[in-house]
């Protein structure tokens, strides 16, 4: 059914979650990928110290790169304050256009902007494009070895101001090795490590918090 993996995971989306129910979306998608087929999504483990940062962090202003399906999009969105807004950047077309109708159908589009292209295009023009003065939570989930390029065009164009927290996906699996000696090594970054596992599995894997000293 459907063509690519993206596309049967909206269609499972479609035919199980409840429309409008972020929750059902996301439990449906964590059950598709446990039981039928593996995806790259965040997961039900690691989402749920995603989940904790950003209650705690209560952000105005978030952004996300890599979007994939939508998956932690709609996860993140269904915790967001009023008149706050989740900027999510996906590079991949295909998964752009799947992610915009799960974010659709878990009834968050209100609170979530999908732009698509390449992340260092994007940066650059953030600020002017969205009105943006700076970001209070960024979540990293997007090419490995873009972390740590990505980062320090943030940090170039002044969208990380003191206190802005950095979340990273996959830091050990598959790895963002410059990244993390970057967040660990530099002062102006207080850094910790969360471990989990590599989404559905029980491969280690985790997630680094690191806060922007300024
Ligand atoms: C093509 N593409 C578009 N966006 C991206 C960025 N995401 C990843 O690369 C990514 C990869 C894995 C992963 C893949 C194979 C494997 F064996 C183990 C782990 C897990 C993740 O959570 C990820 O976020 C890749
Ligand atoms: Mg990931």
């Amino acid at each position: 059914y459907g063509s690519t993996r993206p596309e049967r995971i909206l269609a499972e989306v479609k035919s199980k979650a409840t429309r409008g129910d972020a929750r059902s979306v996301v439990d449906t998608i964590d059950q598709y990928c446990r039981h039928q087929e593996w995806a790259m999504n965040v997961g039900d483990e690691k989402g749920t110290i995603l989940d904790s940062i950003v209650c705690e962090v209560k952000p105005r202003a978030m952004l996300e790169l890599g979007t994939y399906c939508g998956y932690s999009a709609v996860r993140i969105a269904s915790l967001l304050p009023p008149n706050s807004r989740l900027i999510t950047m996906e590079f991949n077309p295909v998964f752009a256009a799947i992610a915009r109708q799960v974010i659709a159908w878990a009834g968050v589009e209100d609170k979530v902007v999908l732009i698509e292209g390449p992340s260092g295009d994007w940066i650059p023009k953030m600020k002017k494009e969205f009105g943006l003065t700076s970001f209070d939570l960024v979540f990293l989930d997007h090419w490995k070895d873009c972390y740590l390029p990505d980062t320090k065009l943030m940090e170039e164009c002044g969208l990380l101001r003191t206190g802005s927290i950095l979340v990273a996906d996959n830091v050990i699996c598959p790895g963002a090795p410059d990244y993390l000696e970057y967040v660990r090594g530099s002062p102006r970054y207080e850094s910790k490590y969360f471990r989990s596992h590599l989404e559905y599995t029980r491969v280690e894997d985790g997630i680094e918090k690191s806060v922007f000293l300024g």
